[in-house]
């Protein structure tokens, strides 16, 4: 039953942001090496009303800065009028000064600041309001047209531990035999139903080798690759003619939208991108080069669920597929991401996800309301997001955030203390 306080405004009264820290493989990627935590930010939007909602979002100094000036932008509007939300977030950065604080190691850099500052905001409004009708998200944002949300299984090559720590469970992956090994039980733990090999990490003909292995061990999975743009239009091209046939989509290739249209004109696969086109700006540019055909979205970096479902709509309008991006993350996330997944009908991939790469005994919420079967992940059905703040956990990973120093993701500064010679370069290949 509607409650009585929906008869008015339900007004934000505070909000309170807690960055949190847990624990993260040694996952190699083109700018460097996962750091032992990944940062995250949990938002929790309280109401006159009583009843409070999540959000999630990345946990780096200068973006926890900008979430407290969204704060107190945001209190005292009605938690209804999330365009007013934005308003006030998009009004209280305007002359933003602070540095940094993107939240993925300099590879998405150019998202708007105030669509990022906004998604936590959006997020929880959607979980209020669906705590307050006694209705889940995907209700909210259109009602879910699919039961469960399926997801690739996203691999890595990888360390077998981190330098001067013990071997995590995964162990190495170094070369295309690490990489079958480590599909192989990421299949078989969590029944995913479609491959993604984060590249940009070895020479182009090792994780052509690598692509072409699985190919071999999964003649039927769906195979894409993602060298966040470590290839020049060349090699690009060369590694696209390589693995005709073999993938569903190339990921990022190379850097920028022209140099993605000049490797467009020469693959049969379609080209996908979450980093020449991160923001709605970027949108008319792509279209108009022909640089990409499938865009990952990512409510994270698009403004929240709200924004995301206007792109969903523009991928629609141009033809283009819509799939969905996703760095380490926990469950307020993956809930939220959930939720979208099954409010839009035309996100025609399985989605992205870091799921397996975390601590199943590390999250800041209470276990049971996400599991994983058969590659997807059911939509929950209770109100809101559906999932519950673990206040347990919420204390153990922010004492993990003030003990292990970490203020900020850099890959990159890792990797130069590990290997003083590595050096960042766009493209490398
Ligand atoms: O698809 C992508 O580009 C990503 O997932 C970016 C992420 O930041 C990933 O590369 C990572 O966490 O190392
Ligand atoms: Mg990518």
């Amino acid at each position: 039953m509607v409650q009585e306080e929906l008869l008015g405004q339900v007004s934000i009264s505070g909000v309170t942001i807690t960055p949190v820290a847990f624990t993260d493989p040694p996952l190699l990627n083109a700018v460097g090496v996962h750091e032992p935590y990944a940062l995250r930010a949990v938002v929790q939007v309280h109401t006159d009303a009583g009843i409070s909602g999540l959000g999630e979002t990345y946990g780096d100094a200068g973006h926890l800065q900008r979430l407290q000036v969204a704060a107190e932008a945001v209190t005292g509007a009605d938690v209804f009028n999330i365009n007013l939300l934005r308003q006030r977030v998009a009004a209280a950065l305007a002359r933003d000064t602070v540095q940094g604080g993107h939240g993925m190691s300099g590879m998405v850099t150019g998202s708007s600041t105030a669509d990022r500052v906004l998604s936590p905001f959006d997020v929880a409004a959607l979980d209020i309001q669906g705590k307050l009708l006694g209705r889940p998200v995907s209700d909210l944002l259109g009602g879910a047209v699919r039961e469960s949300v399926p997801f690739s299984g996203y691999l890595f090559y990888k360390w077998a531990g981190h330098p001067g720590h013990d071997e995590d469970s995964w162990g190495a992956a170094v070369d295309p035999d690490g990489v079958v090994r480590q599909a192989r039980r990421m299949v078989d733990e969590y029944g995913f139903s479609a491959l993604k090999l984060k590249a940009g990490v070895f020479h182009p003909d090792q994780e052509i080798a690598a692509m072409e292995a699985l190919r071999e061990e999964f003649p039927d999975l769906p195979l894409r690759i993602d060298p966040n743009a470590a290839w020049s239009v060349e090699t690009s091209i060369r590694v696209g003619h390589a693995l005709d046939g073999v993938l569903e989509y190339l990921e990022d290739p190379t850097p920028g939208i022209e140099g993605m249209a000049q490797v467009r004109q020469a693959v049969s696969m379609p080209l996908a991108t979450n980093m020449c086109v991160v923001s709605f700006a970027d949108v008319p540019p792509a279209v108009a080069a022909g640089a990409v055909d499938v865009i990952l979205s990512d409510h994270h970096f698009w403004g929240g669920l709200r924004r995301s479902q206007a792109l969903a709509g523009i991928t629609e309008t141009f033809g283009l597929g819509l799939s969905m991006h996703s760095n380490s993350h926990l469950g307020i996330s993956l809930a939220a991401m959930v939720h979208l997944a099954a409010a839009t009908p035309n996100l025609d991939y399985a989605c992205d996800t870091h799921w397996p790469w975390k601590d199943p005994d590390e999250d800041v919420v209470l276990p049971g309301a996400l599991r994983f079967t058969d590659g997807a992940v059911p939509v929950p059905t209770a109100p809101g997001l559906g999932v519950e703040l673990d206040q347990d956990g919420l204390e153990k990973l922010h004492q993990q955030y003030l003990e292990c120093g970490l203020r900020g993701r850099d890959d990159t500064g890792y990797m130069q203390r590990i290997n003083p010679e590595y050096e960042l370069r766009s493209p490398r290949w």
